[in-house]
């Protein structure tokens, strides 16, 4: 075991543990966009921001065409660059490598990991959803994805959901692989402290911001406590 000076370790109290094998970072939150988004959504995206860490953002705008998207997309990205947040692109591999995105998020029937990799590369983030599915989970895995999706955890109101997972399919995910895994589907910071001490890396949430009574910064702020909740668990 490395010794560490008193320094570091008041700092971060897990400091530490990144020096062990099989070291999973905290979990970190995701953030999916609204369904639909209007002018002014990009002063909201930045009020997001400023509420704390976000890792990764989703544009995800169901029923507008690729082209569409593309028109909107390019301010959202730059802010997600300034941001130091990656910006995904939901559903298209051909719309993430125009944009010249930082990842790509596929469903089942959004296309092949294989084929992302090929047109995008090897540094973009390829997610692929695995509902409640370790088969899934380990077929993406094996296909090249960068993380697998499990959910929905919990009712929603977003997106028609067929499927429910439990927290135990991400506690048996990382239990036996190191690729990360994203929990989505009605988390909210009331209900996410399962999820988090089952090993989700990521939350993945959009209501639960876009929607919150005191705007999406207060959106993003009510997850910190839940995200440090447990620390970094060696695997
Ligand atoms: C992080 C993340 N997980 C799951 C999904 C759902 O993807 P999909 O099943 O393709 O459904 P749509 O989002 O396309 O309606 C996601 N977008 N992001
Ligand atoms: C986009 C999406 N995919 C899901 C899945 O289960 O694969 S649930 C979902 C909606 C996520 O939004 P909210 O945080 O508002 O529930
Ligand atoms: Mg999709």
């Amino acid at each position: 075991m490395t010794d560490f000076t008193d320094e570091e370790l008041a700092l971060d109290p897990h400091f530490a543990d990144q020096f062990e094998p099989g070291f999973r970072p905290a979990c970190q939150l995701y953030l999916i966009s609204p369904p639909a988004i209007d002018d002014g959504f990009l002063d909201q995206l930045a009020a997001a921001f400023d509420g704390g860490s976000v890792a990764a953002f989703q544009l995800r705008l169901k029923g507008i065409d690729d082209h569409a998207i593309a028109a909107l997309a390019p301010p959202i990205q730059a802010l997600c660059a300034e941001r130091d947040v990656a910006f995904i692109v939901n559903d298209s591999i051909g719309l993430a490598k125009r944009l010249g995105a930082d990842g790509v998020h596929l469903g089942q029937e959004d296309g092949d990991p294989r084929d992302a990799r090929e047109q995008l590369g090897p540094k973009v983030q390829i997610g692929v959803t695995c509902h409640d599915s370790r088969h899934l989970a380990m077929e993406a895995g094996e296909a090249g994805a960068d993380y697998v999706a499990f959910g929905a955890f919990y009712p929603t109101t977003t997106k028609e959901t067929l499927h429910r997972a439990e927290p135990s399919i991400l506690g048996w995910w990382t239990t036996l692989f190191e690729l990360p895994c994203v929990a989505i589907g009605g988390v909210t910071a009331e209900n996410a402290a399962p999820l988090v001490a089952a090993g989700a890396d990521f939350l993945a949430v959009s209501s639960a911001v876009w929607n919150h009574p005191d705007g999406p910064k207060a959106g993003v702020a009510a997850f910190a406590q839940v995200l440090a909740s447990k620390p970094p668990p060696p695997r």
